[in-house]
């Protein structure tokens, strides 16, 4: 049975219920569940808290488990990243009052307030830099106006948070994040496993990309094909109209108004778009 921890809190919640939902996962009902037995595909799900999935999953105590890259690298654990998920992106950078520092250098000495000490510390002990980590639990935005940092080391997506307090961002991003599905390092993959991977993937192109029909005339084939090489070439059949030939193909869906456009150009005529629902490339 695969066992699989899923967060319970944060920002990823939502969209990583949603991304196994349309693998075919079964989900909790309400948000007290822990675990979620699912017999259909031979799994259970563990909900926890998204800083702690990879330290059971690096402990082997759960087979795989869906974090952010963020959280894997500081949590040290022994866990690998198998599939970058595209949701819950977000940057982790340096934040101070205005124009207090400009970068990394300048805080050697300096007290720096963050709930990502794992991660921090390993990156300025990278840059050689000797600051002070001061761990705390969350909002740590506040931790300069309190008189406990410096500066601050935190997530930022909008940015919104941090403009509320009056605070900048400064300094190279010490680190990119997404949520990614994360294995034991160096663990076999199990027929459960891989086929977790495959359905996510699946959800992924379905996501990203549509597909594409539509008629041409037999002799400007090439330059169609050149447009719409989908993924292994197109599906080109005859029409029953004398030389003229269907097309289909998958298109990336960002894009697809554009290469519309250049088979309208070309002579295409009856361009439909439609979504794909599931897919196993
Ligand atoms: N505003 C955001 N937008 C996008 N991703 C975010 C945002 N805040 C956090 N994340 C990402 O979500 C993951 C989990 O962080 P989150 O803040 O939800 O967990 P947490 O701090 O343990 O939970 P909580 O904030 O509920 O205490 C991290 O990988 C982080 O990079
Ligand atoms: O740039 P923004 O879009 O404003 O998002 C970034 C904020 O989101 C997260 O906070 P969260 O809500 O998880 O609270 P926390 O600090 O207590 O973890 C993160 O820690 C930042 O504070
Ligand atoms: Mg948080």
């Amino acid at each position: 049975m695969l066992r699989l921890a899923v967060p319970n809190k944060g920002a990823l919640t939502e969209a990583a219920q949603t991304i196994l939902s349309e693998a075919g996962y079964r989900q909790r009902r309400d948000s007290k569940e822990l675990v979620v037995v699912d017999p259909d595909n031979d799994c259970e799900l563990f909900f926890l808290r998204p800083r702690d999935i990879a330290v059971y999953v690096g402990e082997g105590t759960l087979d795989a488990g869906i974090t952010g890259r963020d959280m894997l690298f500081d949590s040290g654990a022994p866990a690998e990243e198998v599939v970058p998920l595209g949701f819950g992106q977000s940057t982790f950078r340096f934040a101070s009052a205005p124009g207090a520092y400009s970068g990394v250098a300048d805080l050697a000495g300096l007290r720096i307030a963050t709930s990502y000490a794992g991660l921090l510390g390993k990156y300025l002990a990278d840059k050689g830099v000797d600051a002070r980590v001061i761990k705390l639990d969350g909002a740590v935005e506040t931790a300069i106006r309190l008189g406990v940092a410096d500066a601050v080391a935190d997530v930022v997506e909008t940015g919104t948070t941090l403009r509320n307090v009056g605070l900048e961002v400064f300094g190279d991003p010490i680190a990119r994040s997404e949520a990614v599905l994360i294995k034991r390092a160096g663990s076999p993959e199990t027929n459960g496993f891989q086929q977790l991977i495959r359905r996510l993937q699946g959800v992924l192109v379905a996501r990203d990309f549509v597909m594409i029909d539509y008629d041409i005339r037999a002799e400007r084939i090439d330059e169609a094909i050149a447009i719409t090489p989908g993924m292994e070439g197109p599906t080109v059949s005859p029409l029953h109209r004398e030389g003229w030939v269907a097309v289909r193909a998958m298109v990336p869906r960002k894009g697809h108004q554009q290469v519309m456009d250049q088979l309208w150009e070309i002579g295409a005529k009856a361009i439909l778009v439609t979504a794909i629902y599931a897919c196993r490339l």
